[in-house]
């Protein structure tokens, strides 16, 4: 199948399952070029630094804000967050979907400056789902924990700007249809 790429922004409250979903769907699709995020936010155990993210200081991320390195930034949760222009470049010139997991305001501003994008927002089933996924996770401490729940309530106000909403109940069913959200997008 002919495939046009493009550029896919991923959004959802933290433990909503992005990037679960996203690994699923790459596993399928190697060829979504998925960016490497900066952050100012310490490496939790196991993340590896340019893999995981861009692990910078706050100087560091400061300095490439002042230099226009990102095409995208904010606070999130506490830390500093973005995309790099040089991310999303090379994925692009390289002829790939591109796909940015990232939060609200992320989204939002990329969209201003590529209108084109697709916008997709995953849902958790319900809030109390939320909590059990992300303590269950165990990456936060009780008060980051808190600061996310809180933090996800404002966020999912902003799902109905979105273009498609995927409930991820089932994470093999929520799976496939974010592939075949970005398929039907590329064969538009
Ligand atoms: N459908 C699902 N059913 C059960 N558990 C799930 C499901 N999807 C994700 N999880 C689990 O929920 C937790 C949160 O998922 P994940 O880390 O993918 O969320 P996220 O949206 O990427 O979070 P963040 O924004 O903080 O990076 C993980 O422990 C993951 O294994
Ligand atoms: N605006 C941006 N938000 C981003 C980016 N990369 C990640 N994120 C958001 O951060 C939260 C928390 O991530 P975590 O790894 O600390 O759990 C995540 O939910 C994303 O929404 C980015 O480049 N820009």
């Amino acid at each position: 199948m002919a495939r046009t790429p493009r550029l896919f922004v991923v959004s959802g409250p933290s433990g909503a399952g992005k990037g679960t979903l996203l690994s699923m769907v790459r596993k399928r699709r190697p060829d979504l070029g998925l960016t490497v995020s900066a952050t100012t936010r310490p490496p939790r155990p196991g993340e590896v630094d340019g893999v995981s993210y861009h692990f910078l200081s706050e100087d560091e991320f400061a300095r490439r804000v002042t230099n226009g390195e990102f095409l995208e930034w904010a606070h999130v949760h506490g830390h500093c967050y973005g995309t790099l222009r040089s991310e999303v470049d090379k994925r692009i010139s390289s002829g790939q979907s591109v796909v940015l997991e990232i939060d609200v305001q992320g989204a939002l501003n990329v969209r201003h400056v590529y209108p084109d994008a697709v916008l997709v927002f995953i849902e958790p089933p319900s809030m109390e789902v939320l909590e059990q996924r992300l303590r269950g996770r165990g990456t936060e401490d009780e008060a980051s924990l808190e600061l996310r729940l809180s933090n996800a309530r404002r966020e999912m106000e902003f799902a109905p700007r979105y273009d498609v909403r995927v409930v991820n109940d089932d994470a093999e069913v929520a799976s496939r249809e974010l592939e075949a959200t970005f398929e039907r997008f590329e064969s538009e």
